[in-house]
């Protein structure tokens, strides 16, 4: 059963080019499944999206034909669990897999994928007369542009670095709602301990944040560290006029509220009416009260409001999101030529931004991606377009320094 649903995503995220959690609770959501079988779908399916280069790699020597992608998928499922699940032993993987083959293709593609896993289970592979780029690419299923792109931006050796990261587990992250508790209280309970980066950050040794007794009462709420240092770096004070230009699905406009101690207010936009209902899931259970949500599109806000109308002003834009590999690697296969469209978008959104904001105030221009283009490159270019904008700070976290995800931010002041 389980296999089965595994295969069934992953077949939905090739041919759909669909995000992964988004698949995952759909299918936990029709299915009455264990927490086991849930966690063992979950890696399964993470495991070979995040393996995928590599394991095609050690599969192709062994395939001699075309092979249809029920075929392919259900190859590097199981070359998975055998090359990184050693609890799982290779007579158990071969006939379970083989089993599944027989039910839904027959006897014919049962024996070939029989014949393929015991090949390709029988020899070894190895990377070393790999060129140094390519190496990187197949040993951390980085795609190769995305690599050279790195290596291009960062250096060698840091490319090196924040790939192989990505393939590593990111701290359970949480921020705490000061609205409604403290840090020391919920540390108390042995599941928290303080985190390292940010100063509302709390790493979580438990299974799910979600079914926590302190997720439940709004006492927490989930946020990686690295975007945690967003909102702190605008500084909200609680007399402020506030501008979040893009909000959902909430982590940011719920933690500059909090700063501001639920006063003052804030403006916050996004673009899809459904990514504002999760935005006011947040905010209820948050308890946050000085918000006011939009629909909207940002990029047009200097005709919504006076020029000069805001205090401090949070641009956290859409991007490639090549920050957070290590939690959605489906991101990493996604085509590099949206990237440009990203960063015609973000232009837009810090040329309104600096319309309405007041002179003497704040923008915080924030990605979760790693690429320079969407982030310094754009700064640049806005400081060159409107030369009153002084950088005050810019900060890139990598993804290996504090098993967090990639993040940039820059505060910006108007003179
Ligand atoms: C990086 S996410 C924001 C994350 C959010 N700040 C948080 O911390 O939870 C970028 C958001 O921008 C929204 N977006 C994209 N284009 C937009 C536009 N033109 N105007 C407003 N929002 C937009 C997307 O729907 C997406 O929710």
């Amino acid at each position: 059963m389980e296999r089965q649903i595994a295969l069934e995503i992953l077949l939905k995220f090739k041919q759909d080019k669909s995000y992964l959690n988004l698949t995952i609770n759909a299918y936990f959501n029709r299915y009455d499944l264990t927490r086991q079988q849930k966690d063992f779908i979950t890696r399964v399916v993470y495991g070979t999206v995040q393996n995928m280069l590599l394991l095609e790699y050690i599969l192709k020597p062994h395939l001699h034909m075309r092979v249809k992608t029920y075929e392919k998928m259900l190859l590097l499922m199981s070359l998975y669990q055998h090359e990184m699940m050693d609890s799982i032993p290779d007579y158990a993987i071969i006939n379970e897999t083989v089993e599944l083959a027989k039910k839904k293709k027959g006897m014919k593609t049962a024996r070939f994928i029989h014949a393929i896993l015991q090949k390709t289970f029988q020899s070894s592979y190895q990377l070393d007369d790999l060129p140094p780029l390519e190496r990187i690419s197949i040993e951390t299923s980085h795609p190769l542009w995305l690599v050279k792109m790195f290596d291009k931006q960062y250096g060698y050796e840091e490319t090196k670095r924040i790939c192989h990261a990505f393939l590593e587990v990111p701290h359970h992250c949480a921020r705490v709602n000061t609205l409604l508790t403290s840090k020391e209280a919920l540390l108390k309970d042995s599941k928290w301990q303080e985190a390292k980066l940010s100063p509302d950050g709390l790493y979580y040794s438990g299974h799910h944040i979600a079914s926590n007794e302190a997720f439940i009462k709004g006492y927490v709420t989930i946020q990686d560290e690295s975007s945690q240092l967003v909102a702190r770096l605008l500084n909200p004070q609680a007399s402020d006029y506030v501008l979040d230009m893009c909000c959902a699905p909430g982590s940011k406009t719920t933690h500059l509220a909090m700063l501001m101690n639920n006063q003052g207010s804030i403006e916050a936009y996004d673009l899809y009416a459904h990514k504002i209902d999760l935005v006011q899931q947040q905010i209820q259970r948050l308890k946050v009260k000085n918000v006011h949500t939009h629909v909207g599109d940002s990029t047009l806000l200097k005709d919504v409001y006076p020029s000069e109308s805001f205090d401090k002003i949070l641009c956290d834009a859409p991007c490639s999101g090549l920050g957070v590999l290590a939690r959605k690697p489906e991101i990493k296969y996604h085509e590099s030529s949206a990237m440009d469209e990203m960063i015609a978008i973000q232009e837009k959104l810090l040329e309104n931004a600096y319309f309405l904001l007041k002179k003497g105030g704040n923008i915080v221009y924030s990605t979760c991606t790693l690429n320079k283009k969407e982030n310094e490159k754009q700064i640049e270019k806005f400081m060159t377009k409107y030369p009153d904008m002084k950088k005050r700070k810019e900060l890139t976290i990598l993804p290996y320094q504090y098993h967090s995800d990639g993040f940039y931010m820059c505060l910006l002041e108007k003179e």
